[in-house]
């Protein structure tokens, strides 16, 4: 709703009344029809503030009205009317100002916004563009190429940065309403006529083709086969060439096909999972809502590698004193450098001081006995993690938080070690770890809720959305990892190319196929857990293709004993120009190596199709996905969809492997993977899972609703 009154005898008030973030629901679009007719009717009221209760102006449209039938009046006539209004009319600029609240606020002649107003147009990442004439009013008013940056990436200026890109009139840093309340007392004499930004001419840009290719082709590159960044580019190209009406016409058509699609229903999904996974629990009933995490105030972080330099910098950036640490003098030396100029280039974007003093190196482990909680960074080794656990247990002060940046090792043998283990937690972070946004937070058998909690917390003061797992090997992310990766390899064996494989999947969406992102990340990662693992050779008797009793793919260990790790020694998949190069070119030394590798082995190449490529690859780790979920790893289907989104280039506009599954349709996933599991009986990852026979038994109900057949959460080991 709306609530209106009369201030400083001729203002007419209006605020915004939907906590917490003044969501433009249908209450609320009525409440602002009726308080604006109320406002003009008024003879005292010479001009009008729009403002937002508690705060925030408006977050945008109600997303959660998106999935039913829209009622209440429509916003695209109401900010017209607003528009058209004949009194002044100012926007109050406080907190937020996004999709739909933005757009209110371009209808209103004037906008004042708080220094530190968050502004902008995300409906992008929504699968959506901005439908409420805001594709066709900020070009006018801040010129197409900055409309088109904000538009398509969806980003948020601070409303400093809204003054320079004239999208606002006056910044303050007072109080925003009682400025434009002053505001409004100033303008209202003034007839708003030339104030209407539906009215201004698109300024003129010298070379508007090649503005619009390249920006086609930056949003194709950064998200490849989503429609709405591509709907953006032509929204905001109709109000570039047409008259205003006619783009509008031109929005209303875009937004119609954007808003009836499965890309825009799996992005709207994705934005509310990630929140769902902050509302967590664990087996034991412990829950996000009964937890009070512990206070950090300062923190250790023991080696320094990438990941342990990432994770300094997040803890400082977070407000955390942090003392860095690391053995190696050498190696410290290079980091405290790494990290200072992390931290320089992270505060100059930021527009701050870089926080420098808020970081201290230690060469020994003794400051671990003044801190609240230690990440260990070292390297991905259980002997040498117990090790400092070990230390820590002797040296940490009681209550010290002990938690392992492991990527899949086993958080119970590590809390095994010390004296507290109901203090240890697992704190999976992914490289860059001051960059990505994704935490993987996994609680042991004997984690204490309040550990939990604690590493939750800190996760979200590191700007990161966490996600509580239970402890498996690979936790959940890595884990669905094995099957997708062992398909494609297996794929390979029977006869395409790591080409083919990357194409189908790069035109699925995700950023990179599953062979350039290995040689990206390193062969010899995978090939060091296989040899910790026992896999690297062959039992006695038993073919090089089988393992375990089950089927086994050589290939990327024997790429590896040729030194062939990937981009950081020039060979890999594919080839490079040197070591450390990054465009991967075919490499016809593979194609023979894969040639040789069949005659040996008996096998004779087939063609193997798109369909294939994907089916095999994708519902051999959604199958994983489902098995997570029935040992209860992970709560919910939410929780793996962020997981794959965040941390693992999983196209936000297709959901999440888990949403996908529903997308595809759970009696087909099955019974694909029935038919590719009668095909190759040996792999035992596409043998349907019992869940997914249940759900579809049970009528393939939607992913909201799988919870409902899941056991509580447990830890498998
Ligand atoms: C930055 C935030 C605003 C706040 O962040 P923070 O403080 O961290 O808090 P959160 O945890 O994120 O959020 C708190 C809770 O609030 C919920 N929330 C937030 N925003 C919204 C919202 N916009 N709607 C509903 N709910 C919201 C959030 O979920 C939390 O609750 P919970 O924990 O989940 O319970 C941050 O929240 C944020 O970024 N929000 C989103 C901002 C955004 O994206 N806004 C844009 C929304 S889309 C929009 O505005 C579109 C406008 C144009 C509409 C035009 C309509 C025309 C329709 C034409 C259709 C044509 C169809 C034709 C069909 C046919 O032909 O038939």
């Amino acid at each position: 709703m709306a609530q209106y009154s009369r201030v400083s005898g001729t203002v007419g008030l209006i605020t915004l009344l939907n906590p917490p973030v003044n969501a433009l629901s249908a209450a609320v679009r009525q409440g602002i029809v009726d308080t604006m007719d109320k406002a003009l009717s008024d003879r005292k009221v010479k001009s009008v503030v729009i403002c937002g209760h508690n705060g925030k102006f408006c977050g945008g449209a109600d997303i959660r009205e998106f999935s039913s039938p829209l009622t209440g009046p429509p916003l695209i006539p109401l900010i017209q009317g607003v528009e058209s209004a004949a009194k002044p009319v100012v926007a109050a600029i406080e907190g937020v100002a996004l999709g739909g609240g933005l757009e209110l606020a371009l209808g209103c002649h004037y906008r004042i916004a708080h220094s530190k107003a968050r502004l902008g147009l995300p409906e992008v990442h929504l699968g959506l563009l901005p439908g409420a004439g805001g594709s066709q009013r900020l070009p006018r008013l801040i010129g197409v190429p900055a409309a088109l940056d904000l538009i398509t990436t969806g980003r948020h200026v601070t409303g400093a940065e809204a003054l320079q890109l004239g999208l606002v009139d006056k910044v303050t840093d007072r109080n925003t309403v009682d400025e434009a309340v002053k505001f409004a007392l100033s303008v209202a004499d003034q007839p708003p006529n030339s104030r209407r930004v539906s009215t201004f001419p698109c300024p003129r840009h010298p070379d508007l083709d090649a503005l619009f290719e390249g920006a086609m082709q930056r949003v194709r590159q950064r998200a490849r086969g989503a429609l709405a960044p591509v709907a953006c580019v032509q929204a905001v190209r109709a109000a570039a060439t047409l008259p205003y009406a006619q783009g509008m016409e031109r929005e209303r058509e875009l937004m119609a096909t954007l808003f009836t699609s499965g890309q825009a229903r799996a992005q709207q999904y994705h934005f509310f999972a990630q929140r769902a996974v902050g509302r967590w629990s664990m087996p034991s009933g412990a829950r996000w809502d009964t937890t009070k995490p512990g206070a950090v105030h300062k923190a250790m972080v023991i080696g320094l590698g990438t990941m342990g330099r990432g994770i300094s910098v997040a803890l400082v950036q977070a407000g955390v004193s942090v003392v860095a640490m690391e053995t190696n003098e050498k190696q410290l030396m290079e980091a405290k450098q790494a990290i200072s100029s992390m931290l320089e280039r992270g505060a100059k974007r930021r527009g701050v001081a870089p926080a420098l003093d808020k970081i201290g190196y230690s060469s020994n482990m003794e400051p671990a006995a003044d801190v609240d909680l230690v990440i260990e960074a070292v390297f991905e080794d259980m002997a040498l993690k117990k090790k400092v656990f070990q230390q820590l247990s002797a040296l940490c002060k009681p209550g010290t938080f002990l938690c392992s940046n492991t990527s899949g090792l086993d958080i119970d043998q590590l809390a095994s070690e010390t004296r507290h283990p109901e203090l240890v937690v697992g704190m999976h972070f992914f490289a860059p770890a001051h960059v990505m946004k994704l935490l993987e937070v996994v609680y042991g058998s004997r984690s204490s809720p309040q550990a939990v909690a604690t590493a939750m917390e800190l996760g979200k003061q590191m700007g990161k959305v966490s996600v509580a797992v239970g402890n498996c090997r690979g936790f959940v992310g890595n884990r669905m990892l094995k099957p997708y990766l062992e398909q494609a390899f297996f794929l390979l064996e029977e006869g395409t190319t790591p080409e083919f494989v990357d194409q189908v999947l790069e035109e699925f969406g995700f950023a990179m196929g599953v062979f350039r992102m290995s040689d990206l990340s390193g062969l010899d990662v995978g090939w060091r857990v296989r040899k910790a693992d026992g896999l690297l050779n062959a039992s006695e008797g038993h073919s090089a293709r089988i393992r375990q009793g089950c089927r086994y793919s050589p290939l990327g260990d024997l790429l590896c004993e040729q030194g062939r790790f990937g981009q950081k020694t020039g060979r890999g998949w594919y080839q490079y120009d040197k070591p450390g190069g990054r465009v991967a070119k075919p490499d016809p030394w593979l194609h023979g190596f894969l040639e040789k590798f069949r005659t040996q082995h008996g096998l004779v190449a087939r063609r193997i199709d798109h369909q294939e490529v994907l089916e095999r690859c994708l519902y051999a780790l959604m199958n994983e996905g489902f098995r997570i979920l029935e040992d209860g790893i992970a709560a919910g289907p939410e929780d793996i969809d962020v997981i794959y989104v965040l941390g693992y280039s999983w196209p936000p506009h297709r959901g999440g492997p888990m949403f996908y599954a529903g997308m595809v349709g759970l009696q087909k996933v099955l019974e694909r993977l029935e038919h590719y599991h009668q095909e190759h009986p040996d792999i035992p990852s596409l043998k349907p899972c019992n869940l997914l026979r249940n759900l579809v038994v049970n009528g393939s109900p939607p992913v909201h609703k799988w919870r409902e057949f899941l056991k509580k959460p447990q830890s498998q080991l």
